[in-house]
């Protein structure tokens, strides 16, 4: 039977045309955004939601031993990825970005907030040379939308907040891992589950 192509792509997920805004922050940091990067993404979310070997870590702090609140999958370079479509946004963010970076993203992050109750707390991805060095964190959003807030980490007084979920993508650049902190945080707001896909550059966590 024959199936117009319009029904056959109504639940397909695809990768748009990387056309994303930039927003200049201080001290040589930006952010892009590109809401709605991936289309029919929610079909892609589903996928890793239960294909995935998701990760309960655990950690120190002070004199416990406290449950991190997300789960997280970490591919190192070479590694397989989960999902073709995550390959192919690798690719197409090593091109879009190749000039500014000099170096295509290799290893792919990714964290599972189950709900509002799962967060990351402030931090720089300053694993690496992105303590010395500008860099660039892409991060693709899947599911429900949670807020990435941004702040300048000598304390100054700007904050920024972007909800991200459903196939957006959020890229933090320039001096925004060492100038800047981001964090996801807590919301007692009623919230679906979020993936966070994060590409980085070789040595950079
Ligand atoms: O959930 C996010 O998009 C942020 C994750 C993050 O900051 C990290 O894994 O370093
Ligand atoms: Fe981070």
């Amino acid at each position: 039977m024959h199936r117009q192509g319009l029904l056959l792509d109504a639940d397909a997920s695809a990768l748009s045309a990387l056309a994303p805004r930039r927003t200049p922050l201080t001290l040589g940091a930006w952010v892009d955004v590109q809401p709605g990067w991936v289309t029919g993404s929610d079909a892609v979310f589903d996928d890793l939601l239960a294909a995935v070997d998701w990760r309960a870590d655990r950690r120190p702090m002070y004199d416990r031993v406290v449950d991190v609140p997300r789960l997280t999958r970490h591919y190192a370079e070479g590694q397989a990825l989960p999902h073709c479509l995550i390959e192919d946004a690798r690719v197409a963010l090593s091109r879009h970005y190749a000039a500014e970076l000099g170096e295509p993203f290799v290893t792919v992050g990714m964290c599972l907030y189950r709900d509002g109750r799962d967060s990351v707390a402030w931090h720089g991805d300053r694993d690496g040379r992105s303590s010395t060095v500008d860099t660039v964190v892409a991060i693709l959003s899947l599911g429900s939308p949670r807020v990435l807030a941004l702040r300048r980490r000598d304390g100054g007084p700007t904050l920024h907040r972007f909800a991200v979920g459903h196939g957006d993508l959020l890229v933090m650049g320039g001096s925004c891992q060492r100038t800047w902190d981001h964090a996801v945080p807590k919301t007692s707001a009623a919230v679906g589950p979020r993936i966070s896909i994060q590409f980085r550059v070789r040595g950079v966590r």
